[in-house]
């Protein structure tokens, strides 16, 4: 089969795709070295920016013209189900460590991040930009997640549940449904919004990067 148009960025922006994906945040965790007070930041910040998401992948569901396959209807109707459960793992994990969600106050990375996704949201954005957004979102935290699970990784086993969460098997499936899904609409699509969705890609990465930097502070 032919490489899809997501398999091109990947190759074509590995510096950025390696910085949000090897952020030193994640490289601690595998390494044991990080500082659990950037692990709780990152806890209650990122509970915040999925709350958001949701918004956003919902947003997702109702940009997807009726008549597409009711297969693609399924891979982003399963990915909101899938927040659901991410929501209150967040929950259970609130209590664990002491890290209050109605107290917290959005810091500028996240806000910035989230504001990004509502701009994504408008109903000028054609559903193969969002789609291919969508991927990128969810790809990133697998990638990353994931090489904290390999053999050699020394991840504290307190902070493996959440290595777990997005890099298991399971979510590397779903992610790879998504960017099936957004090479097929992209492929369908015009020049400008091929375009427009890599330069979404690119945000992305850059925004992932600037959530592990203000999880770290
Ligand atoms: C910042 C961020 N990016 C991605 C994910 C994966 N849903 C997340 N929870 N948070």
């Amino acid at each position: 089969m032919e490489d899809g148009m997501t398999k091109r960025w990947l190759g074509a922006h590995k510096e950025l795709l390696h910085a949000a994906t090897r952020h030193s945040f994640i490289l601690s965790i595998r390494d044991g070295s990080i500082d659990l007070g950037c692990f709780k930041r990152w806890l209650g910040q990122d509970y915040l920016f999925v709350r958001a998401f949701v918004r956003f992948a919902a947003n997702v569901l109702v940009k997807l013209p009726k008549d597409v396959a009711e297969t693609d209807i399924d891979v982003v109707l399963g990915g909101i189900c899938a927040l659901e459960k991410e929501i209150s793992w967040f929950r259970s994990e609130s209590s664990k460590w002491g890290v209050h969600f109605d107290t917290l106050i959005p810091q500028k990375a996240n806000e910035d991040y989230c504001r990004f996704l509502e701009e994504l949201s408008a109903s000028s954005t054609h559903y193969a930009v969002v789609l291919a957004a969508f991927w990128a979102i969810e790809m990133v935290y697998n990638d990353a997640f994931a090489t904290c699970l390999e053999t050699d990784a020394k991840t504290p086993s307190e902070l493996y549940d959440a290595c777990e969460r997005w890099g298991n098997a399971g979510f590397k499936a779903y992610c790879t449904a998504l960017q099936q899904l957004a090479d097929k609409h992209l492929q369908m699509s015009s020049i400008d919004i091929q375009g427009q969705a890599e330069q979404a890609f690119l945000k992305i990465l850059s925004s992932e990067v600037e959530f592990w930097n203000m999880s770290c502070q």
